[in-house]
């Protein structure tokens, strides 16, 4: 099962420049969560330093009791072997076929032999439909290929936390929907903790357990999937629905003038509709962390938002009722 992930306090400055001041959440072992947010609010920051690559100046990450910020540098990179990342372009190098690739961090970390290192990377290349193209150097394939080909580098050392930053950049809806399939897929396979930064709303509203938002330099929210999908707070609605009314400006956070002129001039726009979470595709396992989120999420129930807690009891009710009673 992947491990757990928890963020205390942690403050980010460059020079004089605060990206983001005090946030706290946990990702749960083994779930999949989405943090959204404008351009330029720090989500890239935060991956590096749930990583221990940047150093926020207060707060800590811990996993398994290392503090990925203050503990001892031997100790952060021990730990930073649970991690599997995989970056924008997918970071590839350009002169290796994608075999050669996506073994790279098993001859670099590992002893293994040539023979076990094959058949882990043909056993990857699998997971993400690859199979077939490990001579192909990166520019022979496509944008969504190479994707999938850092993904497959991504999971070689068998990681217990996924980190994917923007994984559908530059791919179009029809390949952004098989890749929020294969990041569920993955899931089930891997029982791993996952975190996605994106600005895709379909990824948003089909793959996470939980999701945060980032504004403003705060934690907006983070919670189960259904606290912000049916959040009425206005950075959240506008970032949901992609409207230029409201708080987010081109470039820069909008004044307050503005922003009271909108609301008068704004129409209502309909209540969002929740769309499903994926299920693993057919002859996959299910995966583990429905059961676990299930139990964690009632349990949090008398705490959190009306409509949050409508649209949970909703989707944990038995198939062909309207809704409310939880078996
Ligand atoms: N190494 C660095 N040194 C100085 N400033 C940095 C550094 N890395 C990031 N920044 C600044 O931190 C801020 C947040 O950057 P970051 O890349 O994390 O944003 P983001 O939310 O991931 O944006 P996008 O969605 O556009 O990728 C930006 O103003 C950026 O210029």
């Amino acid at each position: 099962m992947g491990t757990e992930v928890v963020v205390e306090g942690l403050t980010k400055s460059f020079g004089k420049q605060n990206v983001w001041q005090d946030v706290s959440l946990t990702l749960p072992a083994g779930e999949v969560s989405v943090m959204l947010g404008p351009s330029g609010t720090g989500k890239t920051v935060f991956l590096k330093s749930l990583i221990g690559l940047l150093k926020p100046e207060r707060g800590r990450v811990l996993i398994d009791g290392v503090d990925m910020v203050n503990s001892p540098e031997r100790d952060i990179y021990e730990t930073r072997k649970l991690f599997g990342l995989m970056f924008q372009d997918g970071a590839l190098f350009g002169s290796m076929s994608l075999f050669d690739n996506i073994a790279f961090p098993l001859r670099e970390h590992t002893r293994k032999k040539e023979t076990e290192i094959r058949r882990v990377v043909m056993e990857r290349m699998e997971m993400v439909g690859l199979l077939g193209a490990e001579g192909k150097l990166p520019g022979e394939i496509s944008g969504g290929m190479r994707k999938r080909a850092g993904l497959a580098r991504a999971l070689v050392l068998d990681p217990q936390i996924i980190l994917c930053d923007e994984p559908d950049s530059g791919l179009d809806p029809v390949r952004t929907a098989y890749l929020s399939q294969l990041l569920i897929d993955l899931n089930a396979q891997i029982d791993a903790t996952m975190l996605i930064v994106t600005h895709n709303l379909d990824i948003a509203a089909t793959v996470p357990d939980n999701m945060g938002m980032l504004f403003r330099r705060n934690l907006v929210t983070f919670g189960p999937r259904e606290v912000l999908l049916t959040s009425d707070e206005p950075v959240v609605a506008q970032f949901l629905s992609g409207r230029r009314e409201g708080p987010i400006g081109m470039s820069e956070e909008k004044d307050a003038a503005t922003l009271a002129r909108e609301q008068r001039t704004s129409t209502s726009h309909a209540p969002r509709v929740l769309a499903p979470q994926l299920e693993p595709s057919p002859g996959l396992p299910p995966r583990a962390a429905v059961l676990r989120r299930r139990e964690r999420v009632l349990a949090m129930l008398p705490h959190l938002p009306e409509p949050a807690r409508d649209a949970i009891l909703r989707s944990y009710a038995p198939a062909g009722t309207a809704g409310g009673a939880v078996s």
